[in-house]
Order: C-alpha cells, then sequence, then structure tokens
C-alpha cells in the first residue's frame, strides 16, 4: 500500500468534509476537500464576470485556478476566500460548474496530483469513481435529507450567519438532485463503496468507523 487512498463521497452536508479532516489528521495523511475546488472555480469565475453557463470559459479559468490551501485557510489569487467560497450561492455555482465535463476534466489532474506518501483521505462526489477508482477504501457518506439540514443551519448559525431552515431544506435537495442527475461523474454510491449513514452517530463514532474499516483491510 504505497501511498494509500481513502475516499469519502456522498451528498451535501452530510458531514465529509469533517470526517474526512479527522481521518486524515488521525492517520496523519493528506486531506483533499475537492469541493473547495469546485466551489473556487465557481467564485473564480463570478468574480472574473465569467457565466456558470459558459463552459469553455468556466473550464479555461478552472484550469489555471490561482488556488492554495495553508494556514488553515483558503486563497484565491492571494486573498482570503475561506468564508466567501462557503456561501450557499457559491455551493451552487459549483453544483452547476460541475456538471459540464470540460470543467471537471479541467480539475482531474490537479486532484491526483494530492496522492502523496504517507497517503491522502479526499472527499467529494467521484473520488471514488473517477478519480481514484483504485483506492483501498472508498466510503459513501450520507445522513437523512432532514439531518442535512439540520447540520448546515446549525453551521451556518454557529458562523454568525442568517439561516432560513427551508431553504436550505430546499438547496440541499436542488443540489443532490442536479449532482446525481448528470451526466459525468454523478453523485452515487459506487458498487465497491462501504455505506455509512450518519444520521445516528457522532462525529467520533462516523471517524471511529471508517478507521475501523480501513485497518481492516
Ligand atoms: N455524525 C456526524 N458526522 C459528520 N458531521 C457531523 C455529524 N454530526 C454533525 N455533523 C456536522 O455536520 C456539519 C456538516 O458537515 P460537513 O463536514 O461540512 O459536510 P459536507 O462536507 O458533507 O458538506 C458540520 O457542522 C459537522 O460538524
Ligand atoms: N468531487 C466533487 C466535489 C464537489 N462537486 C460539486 C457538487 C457539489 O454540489 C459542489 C460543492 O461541493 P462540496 O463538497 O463543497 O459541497 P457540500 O459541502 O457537500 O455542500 O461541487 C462535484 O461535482 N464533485
Amino acid at each position: 500500500m504505497l501511498r494509500p487512498v481513502i475516499t469519502i463521497d456522498g451528498p451535501s452536508a452530510s458531514g465529509k468534509g469533517t470526517v474526512a479532516a479527522l481521518v486524515a489528521r488521525e492517520l496523519g495523511f493528506h486531506y483533499l476537500d475537492s469541493g473547495a475546488l469546485y466551489r473556487l472555480a465557481a467564485l473564480y469565475a463570478l468574480r472574473e464576470g465569467v457565466s456558470w453557463e459558459d463552459e469553455n470559459q468556466v473550464a479555461r479559468l478552472a484550469a489555471q485556478l490561482p488556488a492554495a490551501f495553508h494556514d488553515d485557510k483558503v486563497w484565491l489569487d492571494g486573498h482570503d476566500v475561506s468564508a466567501a467560497i462557503r456561501a450557499e450561492d457559491i455551493g451552487m455555482g459549483a453544483s452547476r460548474i460541475a456538471a459540464l465535463p470540460s470543467v471537471r476534466a479541467a480539475l482531474l489532474e490537479r486532484q491526483r496530483a494530492y496522492q502523496q506518501t504517507p497517503g491522502l483521505v479526499a472527499d467529494g462526489r467521484d473520488m471514488g469513481s473517477v478519480v481514484f477508482p483504485r483506492a483501498e477504501l472508498k466510503v459513501f457518506l450520507t445522513a437523512s435529507a432532514e439531518e442535512r439540514a439540520a447540520r448546515r443551519y446549525k453551521q451556518l448559525i454557529a458562523k454568525g450567519e442568517s439561516a432560513n431552515l427551508l431553504q436550505i431544506q430546499q438547496d440541499i435537495c436542488d443540489r443532490d438532485a442536479r449532482d446525481a442527475a448528470r451526466s459525468v461523474a454523478p453523485l452515487r454510491q459506487e458498487p465497491d463503496a462501504r455505506l455509512l449513514d450518519t444520521s445516528a452517530l457522532t462525529i467520533d463514532q462516523a471517524v471511529n468507523q471508517v478507521l475501523q474499516w480501513f485497518r481492516e483491510r
């Protein structure tokens, strides 16, 4: 197992990022938040005045994304955009541009470059299906739609943002429908991915389950 990979895919607000980052920390592995790349590309397009519908132009921007992850922050063109990329409208924009095949192609090698020793935990929608199809462990992390909306709501309130639970429920539902219906790399549980429903689990329980599956291999 040289440079092993653990992939964690699943729908919005299921806890992928939280669990993936903690598993990576526990194992001393690198961590790839692939959704952040799609969010960065959506934000970059917005700031450059490029429409999210313009596949060629968005793909061009995605291919040369001036993005960096360091000091626990996300940077775009030297600006701290950690909070900006988490806005709900940017999540929706990320979901829109993620349906464009050449945008996905433009980000592919950048994601694969994260596979470095001693290993990688990667979260997103197509980590196990497209980006790291030979991953040692593939997890499909989910939770009920109500629980996911409640978690996102709490997350936004904790950040001091205003949030409307019904609106969040609707947004999550729309985004999941779009992510699952697209023709390229749709959101779905792969046959070789293990299902982890965290609706009734604590974060620690979810993390421990992933670690146990990995150690059993
Ligand atoms: N059992 C759990 N597993 C993972 N996250 C959880 C759990 N319970 C609550 N959460 C919370 O859910 C929220 C959404 O998690 P996040 O990692 O942002 O999801 P995603 O990356 O899938 O969108 C976070 O605030 C996280 O702390
Ligand atoms: N590997 C990935 C990661 C994200 N995406 C798309 C689809 C998602 O709706 C957006 C945003 O992803 P992100 O994981 O940041 O979203 P959530 O935190 O789960 O709400 O990007 C994708 O198509 N493929």
